[in-house]
């Protein structure tokens, strides 16, 4: 890995990071927070068209991560620089959408391969550089990233042990910004598309993947919520039908950016510590 610059914050290290990825066969950025002493990792996936800036910029993470003992990985959102036709033309697809998922579909198959570069490159390299376990690692997630926490956490609940999100597309099967991806990504066959649909994955469950319970914050501002873009109620329900601990907090008044992200940041930052860091 290259750092392309280094900041002091809060005793820790703000990083940020360029390394060349086999997955995604194209230079890929990272930022990373390494706190004064790291004792567990925190994985945040941020939503469209964010990069690896947006979280570590907003949030207002890093003092209560180096209280706690927390390292940041912010990946980036998807892809940049493979020059695909029509990869910059909407928002919602293509670059700074990659939905943290493996399209099958062409032209997209080759680099986007957002969920193998995070499982199975990022994360291993990221662990062995700061010399962590691979049992303290927890993730989370706002809006197409609450999309990625939910569902790379229930696709592999070996790696991440806690998991959380802020506003997510929690039900991506029925709303437009996942029909549009899912579609694109990943094919016409929609029984592709609830393989990566935190609320069809929910429901197939035979016990509680993550018994000491899953957060998440919403704001009832939040004009995708009003649009019905997130659905967080149907991922409330697929948790009640399989009995996983869901804690939905609604907020009144907060929109759905990183103002609202930064009022609840600490809680989050204390439920994966103390799930994490027992
Ligand atoms: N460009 C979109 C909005 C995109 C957007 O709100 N992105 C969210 C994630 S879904 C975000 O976090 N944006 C970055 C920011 O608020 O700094 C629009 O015109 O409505």
């Amino acid at each position: 890995m290259e750092i392309l610059s280094s900041h002091t914050c809060f005793g820790g290290q703000q990083l940020f990071c360029r390394h060349e990825s086999a997955e995604i066969g194209l230079p890929m950025r990272y930022a990373l927070f390494v706190p004064p002493e790291a004792k567990g990792l925190l994985v945040f996936l941020a939503g469209l068209t964010c990069s690896e800036e947006t979280f570590t910029i907003k949030a207002g993470a890093q003092r209560v991560a180096a209280e706690l003992g927390l390292a940041l990985l912010m990946p980036d959102t998807s892809p940049r620089g493979a020059n695909l036709p029509g990869e910059a033309e909407s928002w919602d697809f293509g670059v700074g959408a990659g939905f943290y998922l493996d399209a099958t579909q062409q032209p997209w198959a080759r680099h986007w391969r957002m969920e193998s570069y995070l499982t199975e490159e990022l994360l291993p390299e990221v662990l062995a550089e700061l010399g962590l376990p691979a049992e303290r690692v927890g993730i989370f997630g706002h809006s197409m990233g609450g999309h990625g926490a939910l569902t790379l956490a229930l696709r592999h609940p070996q790696l991440f042990r806690s998991v959380s999100a802020f506003a997510p597309i929690a039900a991506p099967s029925q709303c437009a910004w996942g029909k549009k991806a899912f579609g694109g990504y990943l094919g016409a066959d929609t029984n592709t598309w609830a393989e990566h649909d935190a609320s069809e994955l929910m429901k197939r469950q035979t016990r509680p993947p993550f018994p000491a319970g899953i957060l998440i914050d919403q704001g009832m501002s939040d004009k995708f919520l009003l649009e019905m873009q997130l659905l967080p109620e149907v991922f409330e329900a697929a948790c009640k039908s399989v009995d996983q601990p869901v804690t939905m907090r609604w907020h009144k008044g907060y929109d759905h950016g990183y103002y609202f992200i930064a009022s609840f940041m600490e809680d989050h930052l204390r439920h994966h510590a103390a799930q994490l860091l027992r």
